[in-house]
């Protein structure tokens, strides 16, 4: 579980995130909506360790994730931030590869070796294994940058909008491929993202964490939260949530 206590963060002098308290839960896939600037992202970096709130508390299965060592916390939580890093001439195999580091450190067993290629395969990377990134498209780069963040076989994976320039047919992929993770299950993954589609996060979501010019709107279970009332309040646009052939979706009015 993830508890976010009291949790204000100011950047520059700038209030960001003001008393965000609530809970994540472990089992399951939980998105972190809201228009853009609302926090979404800064969160995400404060659940990661990557800054350091103002004030309050970030626990992750009751460990303090600001005052962990960066070692111990690249073991807990992987994060995916939003927009890939351009990494000339690294072949796709090589930065799945990387997400292997914070275990081995430079020297890679041949479990790692078996694990990077599990990664690759469950992405469907296979095929560009040898590639260079550059030689990709933005949705290959971005599908291999989910595959990195799996391979560090962290308990939690934290994704800032892992949809980014993918395709409809990728993006249901990866979806329904994080929701897979997700499950209960020996290998199971609990997994926080941050979705602009919304389409996706009532197909997927089972907890959802709305913020607003940096507070906490609500933190609940898909059914509670995505309904039409809270997300066009949320987005101040008239949102519908229905279903089409037994699918629940969100569209714009
Ligand atoms: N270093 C910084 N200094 C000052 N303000 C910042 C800094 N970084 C982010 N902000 C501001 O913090 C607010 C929240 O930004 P954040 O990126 O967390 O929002 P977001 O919900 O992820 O947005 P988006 O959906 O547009 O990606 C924004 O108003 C942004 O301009």
């Amino acid at each position: 579980m993830i508890r976010i206590e009291n949790l204000d963060l100011s950047l520059d002098g700038a209030p960001i995130l003001q008393g965000i308290d609530t809970e994540i839960p472990a089992s399951g896939l939980t998105a972190v909506i809201g228009p853009n600037g609302a926090g979404k992202s800064s969160l995400l970096h404060c659940l990661a360790g990557l800054v350091r709130p103002t004030q309050g508390r970030v626990l992750i299965d009751g460990i303090d994730i600001p005052a962990a060592k960066p070692a111990e916390r690249a073991r807990r939580v992987a994060l995916l931030s939003q927009g890939s890093p351009a990494l000339p001439r690294l072949t796709v195999g090589e930065l799945v590869g990387f997400g292997r580091w914070p275990h081995h450190q430079g020297r890679p067993s041949p479990e790692d070796h078996r694990l990077v290629q599990a990664s690759i395969d469950s992405f469907d990377l296979a095929p560009l294994a040898h590639r260079r990134l550059e030689t990709l498209s933005g949705g290959q780069r971005q599908r291999a940058f989910v595959a990195m963040a799996h391979a560090q076989t962290t308990p939690w994976m934290l994704l800032d909008e892992p949809l980014a320039a993918l395709d409809p047919r990728y993006a249901r992929d990866i979806m329904d491929r994080l929701c897979t993770l997700s499950r209960p299950g020996p290998e199971a993954r609990s997994i926080v993202v941050v979705l602009h589609d919304l389409a996706m996060a009532v197909r997927c979501a089972d907890w959802v964490v709305s913020l607003k010019g940096g507070r906490l709107v609500q933190s609940a279970p898909r059914a509670e939260a995505l309904t039409s009332r809270n997300l066009s309040d949320l987005f101040e646009a008239e949102i519908l949530v229905d279903e089409v052939q037994g699918r629940p979706v969100a569209v714009l009015a």
